[in-house]
């Protein structure tokens, strides 16, 4: 028998839904190099955290480096920047993130993996990943407690958000 629904077809899935809001918050980051952002979400699919890589709170943004500085760590931004993954845990709106997923923007580096360990989550879902042992790392740590992560595979190539238009 043929269906009478009339629903819409090409609504976002939720994986491009919470992926497409890591990548919108990613853009609220100050780093002129590399903006990440992640989405914690719960069992129940709601939102429960979100964060960018910033400089911690109430440092101002035009005092702080941007740059990187092997010789000189006061003048690296690595020595200062808060990651997403722990600015998306501390701005959590729940008890605890036990189960929950992290959807982000880039894998997280060995620092972020230990939170999200501690955290209890469940799975990372992640756009890009680094060739680096700090990603090497991360991944011994989430085989060992049985966190899972898998690389987000786009079905399409881009979403449009049009400030203009909207009904
Ligand atoms: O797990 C991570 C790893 C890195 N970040 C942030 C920290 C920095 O602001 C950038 C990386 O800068 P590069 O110059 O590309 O090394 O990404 C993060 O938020 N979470
Ligand atoms: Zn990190």
């Amino acid at each position: 028998m043929a269906s009478t629904s009339l629903h819409r077809v090409d609504f976002l899935q939720w994986d491009e839904y919470f992926i497409g809001v890591s990548i919108l918050t990613a853009q609220r980051s100050k780093d002129p190099k590399t903006q990440v952002g992640c989405v914690i979400v719960d069992t129940r699919y709601r939102v429960v955290g979100a964060g960018y890589n910033g400089m911690p709170w109430g440092c101002p943004d035009t005092d702080m480096p941007w740059g990187k500085d092997e010789k000189d760590p006061l003048q690296d931004k690595n020595t200062f920047v808060c990651h997403a993954e722990m600015n998306a845990v501390m701005n959590k709106n729940c008890v605890d993130l036990e189960g929950c997923r992290l959807y982000t923007t880039l894998f997280p580096c060995n620092e972020c993996a230990k939170i999200v360990v501690q955290s209890r989550m469940a799975e990372v879902i992640y756009v890009s990943d680094r060739d680096s042992w700090k990603m090497d790392a991360s991944k011994r740590l989430f085989d060992q407690v049985g966190i899972t992560y898998r690389q987000f595979i786009p079905k399409r190539n881009s979403i449009t958000i049009d400030f203009t238009k909207h009904t």
